[in-house]
């Protein structure tokens, strides 16, 4: 699809919005032209003799009567542009995020966050704000358009020759628009740039300040900023100055032109006073028209840039085609899944590998009964991770089948979601936000339920060791937490959803074994829990029910710990590296 197609797909989507904000415009830029209209009349009839006094009034009256039909008129029409602005602004950021959202849940953004945020942020805000503009420029079009009636029916020739220095500027701009286009995506471009750096070094503060870096990066981001400015300026030196220069100049020339014309003709009468101030009061509006012109013109140009540049941070297969749809997405209409209770999950020859490295797992098969606790094990690099992102949906499954009670999981990003099952990654997210609301996420407030989750979570401690309990504000991405206090609290989100299967991947790496023995324990304390846990600690390998032990991204062996300690040389190796 087209940029220009897209750009009237979205009109179309809301046209009763756009179309009376072009009424509103058009009376906007149409009561304007009737002061000179009443200044023209009245002009003329005391320069043929008549009596002022009685005209002045009435010309007061009128102008008055106009200026308060305009106040109004401009007011609606600036709400309604607002209306215009955000409908435009949201539907492109809500299928933006509909978009990415979709995208299986550990697929990596096309972008760094900071350039999705900046794009999110200012592209939007570019394509917008032509939308606002070109429906002004609509209104000052029929403005300029009944301005050169008027004027035609009282000198063709005059205004014909206004529009000598117009056209020549129109072919210049038209000769420009393409660098128009070019400095609006290198300028957009460089801000993204110093979006995404900032992104990065946030995220990497303390790898920074231990490898001592702080100056080389601050250097960095200097130089970005410069490159920023520099393409930013040139951007706009030649949008704003250069081109609305152009125009409104040539504009003047054009008045300088009517008035070297018409002195002649005042002198011979047959140009009137009345007529000269209609001409010059109209020639402005033309030249506004045209100045607005050129500046909508531009931003169309930016705005294609804008369009193409969204849609770089789509994942795969987005087009400018679901950037601009109307229909609704799945963030306005998601509905909660119903609670389907587990008695079995069979997995069949799992497999998912890695595009970038061709390694992950194969043909993973095993089972997972009710109320049982399942333990996979292995070295660094064998694929626990892996399996268990495929088994949720969070990478796409390039082979094999998931079955849930022996029906088939045809989506399992779909599927995988409370009450269903929960997960815990290696790395949890936790917002800046208090450890109730991290906890909670959305759900209802319920003390008991939630006093639950922390105790199944080993949490109840650190939360009265800590001075404002649950209302603690967990700082940035949790920073204010310990690795283990962050893997519990993100372990009690998933208790507080009761799912019918739990997924941990890897606690051990945070937690203290005899903290990972009492979540064990805990977690048997309520019947007919069913968990799904990465652990290569022998707290977890002894209560668990069934061992998967993976090896090179296969499952080496697998049952209860003595079939596998028997049977898995892996397992064997693990154990006495525990034990050590
Ligand atoms: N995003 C990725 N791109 C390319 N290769 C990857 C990616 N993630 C993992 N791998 C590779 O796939 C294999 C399995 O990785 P995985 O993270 O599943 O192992 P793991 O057993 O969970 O390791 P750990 O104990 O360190 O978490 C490894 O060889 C790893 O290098």
């Amino acid at each position: 699809m087209k940029p220009r197609q897209a750009l009237w797909r979205m009109v179309r989507a809301t046209p009763k919005l756009y179309v009376t904000d072009i009424v509103l415009q058009l009376f906007r830029s149409a009561i304007p032209l009737l002061p000179a209209l009443v200044v023209w009349k009245v002009l003329d009839q005391y320069s043929h003799g008549s009596n002022l006094t009685s005209g002045v009034w009435v010309m007061v009256g009128l102008l008055a009567g106009i200026a308060v039909a305009r106040v109004t008129v401009l007011l609606m029409s600036v709400a309604m542009d607002a209306e215009v602005e955000s409908a435009v602004g949201s539907m492109l950021m809500r299928n933006s995020f509909a978009r990415i959202l979709d995208a299986p849940g550990a697929a990596a953004l096309r972008k760094p966050v900071g350039d999705v945020v900046s794009r999110l942020g200012g592209d939007t805000t570019t394509i917008a704000e032509m939308f606002v503009y070109a429906l002004m420029v609509a209104g000052a079009g029929v403005q300029a358009l009944l301005a050169v009636i008027v004027m035609m029916t009282i000198d063709p020739l005059v205004t014909l020759v206004v529009f000598v220095p117009l056209a020549a500027a129109g072919v210049l701009i038209n000769l420009a628009s393409s660098r128009i286009k070019d400095y609006h995506r290198a300028s957009r471009l460089a801000a993204g740039e110093v979006s995404a750096f900032l992104g990065d070094a946030f995220n990497g503060v303390q790898a920074i300040q231990l490898a001592g870096a702080q100056r080389p990066i601050i250097a960095r981001l200097t130089s970005l900023n410069e490159q920023r400015r520099r393409r930013t300026l040139r951007s706009r030196l030649f949008t704003e100055t250069f081109m609305v220069s152009l125009w409104t100049n040539t504009a003047h020339v054009g008045v300088g032109l009517v008035l070297i014309i018409v002195a002649g003709q005042m002198n011979e009468g047959t140009f009137t006073v009345g007529e000269l101030a209609l001409f010059v009061a109209y020639l402005g509006w033309i030249a506004d028209f045209t100045s607005l012109f050129s500046q909508n013109l531009a931003m169309y140009k930016q705005s294609v840039a804008s369009l193409n540049r969204l849609e770089e941070i789509l994942p795969a297969g987005g087009s400018l085609a679901c950037l601009t749809t109307s229909a609704s997405t799945r963030l306005v209409d998601v509905d909660a899944p119903r609670r389907v209770p587990l008695m079995c999950l069979e997995v069949r020859d799992l497999t998912f590998l890695h595009p970038n490295s061709a390694r992950g797992v194969h043909d993973v098969s095993f089972d997972v009964q009710r109320g049982t606790f399942v333990v996979v094990t292995g070295r660094v690099g064998s694929g626990k991770s892996t399996l268990l992102r495929s088994l949720l949906g969070l990478i796409p499954l390039q082979g094999g089948e998931i079955r849930w009670n022996g029906e088939l999981v045809t989506d399992p990003a779909q599927f995988f979601v409370p009450p269903q099952s929960a997960y815990t990654p290696q790395v949890p997210r936790l917002y800046s936000d208090t450890m109730r609301h991290n906890i909670l996420l959305g759900l209802p407030e319920d003390d008991e339920r939630l006093r639950l989750a922390v105790r199944s979570a080993v949490l109840e401690q650190d939360i009265d060791h800590l001075e404002h309990g649950l209302a603690t504000l967990v700082g940035p991405r949790g920073a204010k937490l310990s690795g283990g206090q962050l893997q519990r609290v993100a372990a009690a989100r998933m208790f507080v959803r009761e799912p019918e299967l739990l997924v941990f991947d890897d606690l051990s790496s945070a937690l203290d074994v005899d903290t990972e023995r009492r979540l064990w324990e805990r977690l048997a304390e309520v019947s007919g829990r069913t968990c799904l846990a990465v652990s290569h600690r022998r707290v977890a390998w002894e209560r668990a029910d069934h061992i998967i032990v993976m090896a090179d991204g296969r499952i080496e062996a697998q049952g209860t710990l003595e079939d596998v300690l028997r049977a898995s040389s892996e397992i064997k190796h693990l154990w006495h590296e525990e034990g050590a």
